[in-house]
């Protein structure tokens, strides 16, 4: 059997990955380290022998700078790079710029760790008035009212995530184009819940690392087989 590989991967460290802050849809740059994982990533996807046709990431610098690292190694730049809100990081309400740990001070740890790890619950969410509201930023201009979120549990990133999958990754694919995903920990902690099957009550042990690229399996039918992060 011809197994397709696909690679998906989270972008390198942030600045606020470092100073351990809620990050979401705020649009943070790598740190060096961030740069230093983005550029040994792409290195190992060239010593493995990959190459791309087609890149998806996100709207946000920190997925989309972590991409041109990697194609910059393998001399790739030229390839078509579609950039979609959908895969955005889940949007963290009115976490977003807070420290992970000084908000102990106001919210159990067990609290922390359902809006963070569970598929259900949903951060505090964010007044429309506060200038963190993604209907200010120029970039989700045409995003309907509806579309533009407040706070989103891992559900419903999921529920913008997998459509986005389902109707314009996945025909890529079919279309026999080698691709890479570089996107954030919980887009793809969606994506792999949809294509492992993931229980509500698992995925809170799923965690995704920064900057280490995944390769996913798929059988020449496109089922989902295995996953595995590139050594
Ligand atoms: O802050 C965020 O946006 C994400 C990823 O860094 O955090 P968490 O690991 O809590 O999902």
């Amino acid at each position: 059997m011809n197994k397709i590989k696909v690679i998906f991967m989270r972008h390198g460290e942030s600045e606020w990955n470092q100073s351990n802050q809620f990050t979401g849809w705020q649009d943070v740059l790598l740190s060096k380290k961030g740069i230093q994982e983005a550029q040994i990533a792409g290195k190992l996807l060239k010593k493995n022998g990959f190459f791309f046709d087609y890149a998806y990431t996100s709207m946000l610098s920190r997925a989309i700078y972590t991409l041109w690292y990697i194609l910059k190694i393998l001399k790739e730049t030229w390839i078509p790079i579609k950039k979609s809100w959908q895969l955005n990081e889940r949007h963290y309400g009115a976490l977003e710029g807070l420290n992970k740990k000084k908000i102990r001070s106001i919210y159990s740890k067990e609290q922390i760790q359902l809006w963070r790890r569970s598929f259900l619950h949903t951060p505090p969410a964010l007044d429309i008035k506060d200038t963190r509201y993604p209907g200010y930023d120029r970039r989700y201009i045409t995003l309907n009212k509806n579309e533009l979120p407040v706070s989103e549990s891992l559900e419903n990133t999921y529920n913008r995530v997998i459509p986005y999958w389902k109707n314009v990754i996945l025909p890529t694919i079919k279309d026999k184009k080698k691709i890479i995903v570089v996107a954030h920990g919980n887009s793809l902690r969606a994506l792999i819940k949809y294509l492992n099957n993931i229980n509500n009550d698992n995925i809170i042990n799923l965690n995704i690392s920064t900057g280490a690229p995944i390769v996913y399996e798929f059988s020449d039918t496109l089922c989902p087989l295995n996953y595995y992060y590139l050594k």
